[in-house]
């Protein structure tokens, strides 16, 4: 049974979502209010002048037979213009309201932190947020208002009705009800089947993109790839295919069976109305009209369920946006007081206490049990030169990201100047942080903007572009690309030049550079593609440009390690040793074993 829970579940974001419409274009939404009541109220003038036309042609009555037919033709050319309308305003206001949802997806993505990108089920709901949400709105529009039409034309037809039969009218209504619920139970299932398949249509996603995508062709072709990725996406696209085809089957089998109900009711009315009018109990204008109005009523009340059946399914979709905006954005809550670029405040021994302080700082990814860094208490002076050293998955880069807020530490806690990361406001401390990645971005934009966007708002100054890329060592990559810096950088498009690996490095580090009022810069392993000579270089110009920052630096290279100011040993999550360089060798423990393994070249 269709129930009322049925029933009121399939308007619950009706209203939120009709906010949405109205926000994004007042004038349309006027627009297919006025044009919904016309197209609703034509055909039932429409449908009266056909009995008027009938009636004036068997009481011989030319003259009142044309004026009767010229009304039809003035109201039919109203009702195509209004359901021109309609069509017109439907497909501006769904344009429009594609591009401010993809907006508002979009923004909603930018606030959230770096731990949702990193979960799975994010992504999932990302995705279904997208895939259908941003044309959900205009349906759900379309069928609300079409739903209104659908309600007043139905009322219109059923007072005509009346006039032949109360009976006939419960027949036209009870006929429609079976394949109604029918429908609203198909469409909760494609739902339900597609949200419960998510994962795997993002696996789908995922193959398809590995297969064609330039990132991945190198590795593709020469692991001989391609076959094994088809095969697994074809298999699942099947499998896609199996259970879709089995419901739309299984849905038109019984929309047909119940249509047939329809139909059975039409002709039991109608064979009572011809026989009415056989007997001369109706005029023969009356049969028509009647015959009309149950015909179309059928169609509009057919319409008016299909239309409850429609928004239940455009409401399951639109609970997919709402519950994906409604995601806690898990910025930081305000500076409890001050601005975050105040002043230091005093530490215990009485001086400002500049740099950085970890204290008691330990993090465990979401729905890891295992610690990816624990009790870790340090104090970095501000212009210290600092270098983190320790094996693949020691818990280096997850320091950083700490430390750049990416996370928030599960527990203990981060000071900058002696005050907790999480009090700063978000500007503030992203002004003061430079941070190049191991994994930095390749805009696909020009070599000007891939340099520039270290610092957006002074993306247009030409000088401090251009120490930037002398900073980083980009002068080089300025010179041999054709175009200089107005080169489009990789292949995406057009005229893209593509840079080696070294190149895209210098001009991430270039990039770094751009941010002149960052005190703290912080390299994680961006050098991984340079030779240990460049790499040398780049970090013996990195501290002489560096005086007066902090720097933190994550290498594997002992040469550019061992020029910090103070290295720090992580293993397992931990701090195991720190020291100078030398300090470390003469301890004689895990550092110097490294430092003796990469000396010997065995790392
Ligand atoms: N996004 C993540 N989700 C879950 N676990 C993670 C994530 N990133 C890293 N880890 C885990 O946390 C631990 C520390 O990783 P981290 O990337 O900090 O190591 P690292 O010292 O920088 O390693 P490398 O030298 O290989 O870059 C590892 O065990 C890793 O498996």
């Amino acid at each position: 049974m269709l129930g009322l829970s049925r029933l009121r579940d399939s308007f619950a974001y009706t209203p939120r979502t009709l906010q949405l419409v109205w926000r994004s274009s007042k004038a349309a939404s006027v627009a297919l209010g006025a044009l919904t009541l016309a197209a609703a109220a034509l055909p039932l003038g429409v449908a009266y002048v056909g009995k008027a036309i009938t009636d004036a042609v068997v009481a011989r009555d030319e003259r009142a037979a044309l004026v009767w037919v010229s009304v039809e033709l003035g109201l039919v050319a109203a009702l195509a213009l209004a359901q021109r309308g309609l069509s017109l305003t439907r497909q501006l206001l769904g344009a429009r309201l594609s591009i401010d949802i993809h907006g508002m997806i979009l923004e909603k993505a930018l606030s959230l932190s770096l731990v949702h990108f990193e979960d799975p089920e994010f992504y999932d709901q990302l995705t279904r947020a997208r895939r259908e949400a941003s044309s959900r709105p205009a349906a759900v529009v379309t069928e609300s208002f079409s739903l209104v039409q659908n309600l007043i034309t139905l009322a219109g037809y059923a007072a005509l009705l009346v006039g032949f039969s109360a009976l006939a009218v419960l027949a036209l209504v009870l006929a429609a009800v079976p394949a109604t619920i029918a429908e609203a139970r198909f469409s909760g299932a494609a739902f339900r089947l597609r949200n419960w398949r998510s994962p795997e249509a993002r696996r789908l996603n995922y193959l398809e993109y590995v297969l064609a995508n330039d990132g991945h062709a190198k590795e593709v072709k020469l692991f001989g790839l391609g076959p094994t990725f088809l095969e697994r996406y074809k298999a699942l696209a099947a499998s896609f295919y199996r259970e879709d085809s089995a419901l739309a089957v299984r849905r038109a089998g019984w929309s047909y069976g119940l249509s047939l109900l329809g139909t059975a009711a039409f002709y039991g009315c109608y064979g009572a109305m011809a026989a009415g009018a056989a007997a001369g109990r109706l005029s023969l204008g009356e049969m028509v009209l009647y015959v009309a109005a149950f015909r179309q009523g059928q169609q509009a009340f057919q319409a008016v369920l299909a239309g409850v059946g429609g928004m239940y399914e455009h409401n399951l979709y639109m609970s997919n946006l709402f519950q994906y905006l409604s995601i806690p954005t898990g910025e930081p809550p305000a500076p409890p007081a001050g601005r975050g670029d105040a002043p230091a405040p005093l530490s215990a021994d009485g001086a400002r206490d500049r740099g950085v302080r970890f204290e008691g700082v330990g993090y465990r990814y979401p729905g890891q049990s295992r610690w990816a860094l624990r009790g870790i208490d340090l104090h970095i002076p501000s212009g210290q030169s600092l270098a983190l050293v320790g094996h693949n998955g020691a818990g280096k880069t997850t320091f950083i990201k700490l430390l750049a807020r990416l996370y928030e530490p599960t527990e203990g806690r981060i000071l900058l100047d002696g005050k907790d990361l999480r009090a700063w406001e978000p500007d503030a401390l992203r002004r003061r942080i430079g941070v190049v990645f191991q994994d930095f971005n390749q805009y696909q934009l020009t070599l000007r903007e891939n340099v520039g966007l270290g610092s957006v708002e002074h993306l247009a100054d030409e000088p401090r572009v251009a120490r930037a890329v002398a900073e980083g060592g980009a002068d080089e990559v300025v010179t041999v690309v054709p175009g200089g810096l107005d080169a489009q950088l990789g292949r995406w498009f057009k005229g893209g030049v593509e840079l080696s690996g070294g190149q895209w490095q210098k001009v991430a580090l270039a990039r770094a550079f751009m941010r002149e009022q960052a005190d703290i810069l912080v390299l994680d392993e961006p050098t991984a593609a340079l030779d240990a000579e460049a790499e040398h270089a780049v970090f013996q110009r990195f501290r002489s440009l560096s005086k007066g920052r902090t720097t933190i630096v994550i290498s594997h290279r002992f040469p550019t390690v061992r020029m910090a100011d103070r290295i720090v040993v992580l293993d397992g999550g931990r701090i195991v040793e720190e020291g100078t360089h030398d300090e470390l060798v003469a301890r004689g423990q895990r550092y110097a074993r490294m430092f003796a393994l990469q000396a010997e070249g065995y790392l």
